[in-house]
């Protein structure tokens, strides 16, 4: 029978740095978030990172925490039983970090019959450090306790056109009544070494932030390449003009550099150029997080709004909407009928 399993990063178990501290270590320690070989990963993490980190983070999330639980788990799971209404397949919900596991998920499907499964990870763009380690925990779940399972995984969609229209008609939701200067597209960065290391034999990738050419055999991984087309697709469907847009990488971490330009310098540099009212939106995640809500709603206000800005809007993610949740029923409902995935090949 067939199921869908859908997969978010996860969150701790509450805003504390008790809780905070083994979320991130199981997070840091990943060999696709942090590439370091083990012993300088676990110097890095262990040694310096987790000294300070949790209570810095733990501090972050408990002003975005909601009655419920993290708002990224809270919104998957909304999402997922919305979904659940509009398949007959089963669907289940884990989470690549913390206690809502992976092999829960699987587990669950097993229980209701299901051994040929769809793995959705919930991130448009392709990333080592978040598609692939996925697919990699899933494929490692799977050799290790469900080997009559077979796993189909949905293709990054960030180009896919009836993504690019949800995420359009959100925006352009999120839009109204709010008199824009400019638009930011504000990504998850990632370092830059990452991208080198999906283009290992030539490394097309400009680091003025243009793209590498599309027709580049890194067109598949380069995270990068993906955010650029994302951008330029929903610039193309809302109209908006080529001054009106930016697109730039939040949340890095210290130490290397990573993609640029940089969210919280971008802030500082439109409000000097005189761009007082700034709508941001952050289409590499599909749900609302630490990231969005604290690092872009509150902290990237205060940044624009110290840098001259006057008025800043944080445009929500597509969350549990119900265009969202119709599109990805349509891509699990055509995979179900026929096998195929009716989704844009990332090539
Ligand atoms: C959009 C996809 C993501 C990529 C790519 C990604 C790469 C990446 N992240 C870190 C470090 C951290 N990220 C943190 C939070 C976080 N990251 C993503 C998504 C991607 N990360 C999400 C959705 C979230 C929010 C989780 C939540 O509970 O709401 C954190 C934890 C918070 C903090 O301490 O700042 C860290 C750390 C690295 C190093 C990396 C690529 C190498
Ligand atoms: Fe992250
Ligand atoms: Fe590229």
């Amino acid at each position: 029978m067939k199921g869908v399993l859908l997969v978010n990063l996860g969150s701790p178990e509450s805003p504390t740095a008790k809780d905070v501290k083994p979320y991130l270590d199981e997070f840091l320690m990943d060999e696709r978030v942090i590439d370091a070989p083990k012993w300088l990963r676990t110097i890095l993490v262990r040694g310096i990172i987790l000294q300070t980190r949790p209570k810095k983070s733990a501090e972050a999330y408990a002003k975005i925490w909601w009655e419920e639980g993290s708002p990224l788990v809270v919104i998957s799971e909304r999402f997922s039983n919305k979904l659940k209404t509009q398949t007959e397949m089963p669907v289940a919900l884990g989470m690549r970090y913390g206690t809502m596991s992976i092999k829960k998920a699987m587990q669950e499907l097993k229980d209701k019959g299901v051994d040929d499964v769809l793995l959705v990870p919930l991130y448009p763009h392709y990333a080592m450090s978040s598609f692939e380690t996925v697919v990699v925990k899933v494929l490692e779940e799977q050799k290790a306790g469900f080997p009559e399972m077979k796993i189909t995984t949905l293709p990054a969609f960030y180009k896919h056109p009836e993504f690019i229209k949800a995420l359009s008609e959100s925006i352009k939701d999120g839009l109204e009544g709010f008199d824009y200067d400019h638009i930011l597209f504000s990504y998850h960065g990632i370092p830059e070494r990452h991208i080198r290391k999906s283009d290992p034999t030539s490394f097309h990738c400009k680091i003025d932030g243009t793209c590498c050419n599309v027709n580049s055999v890194a067109h598949n991984t380069c995270y990068r390449h993906q955010v650029y087309d994302t951008t330029e697709m929903v610039k193309a469907y809302l109209g908006l003009k080529e001054e009106q847009v930016s697109s730039s990488f939040q949340s890095r971490l210290a130490g290397d550099p990573w993609l640029k330009p940089y969210t919280d310098y971008e802030f500082e540099r439109l409000a000097k150029e005189g761009k007082k009212k700034l709508a941001v939106i952050t289409p590499a995640f599909v749900s609302d997080c630490l990231e969005t809500l604290e690092e872009i709603a509150m902290e990237g206000k205060e940044q624009f709004m110290e840098a001259g800005g006057v008025e800043y809007k944080h445009i929500p993610c597509m969350n549990d909407n119900d265009t969202w949740v119709k599109v990805m029923a349509k891509w699990v409902n055509d995979w179900h009928a026929t096998d195929k995935l009716d989704v844009v090949p990332s090539t």
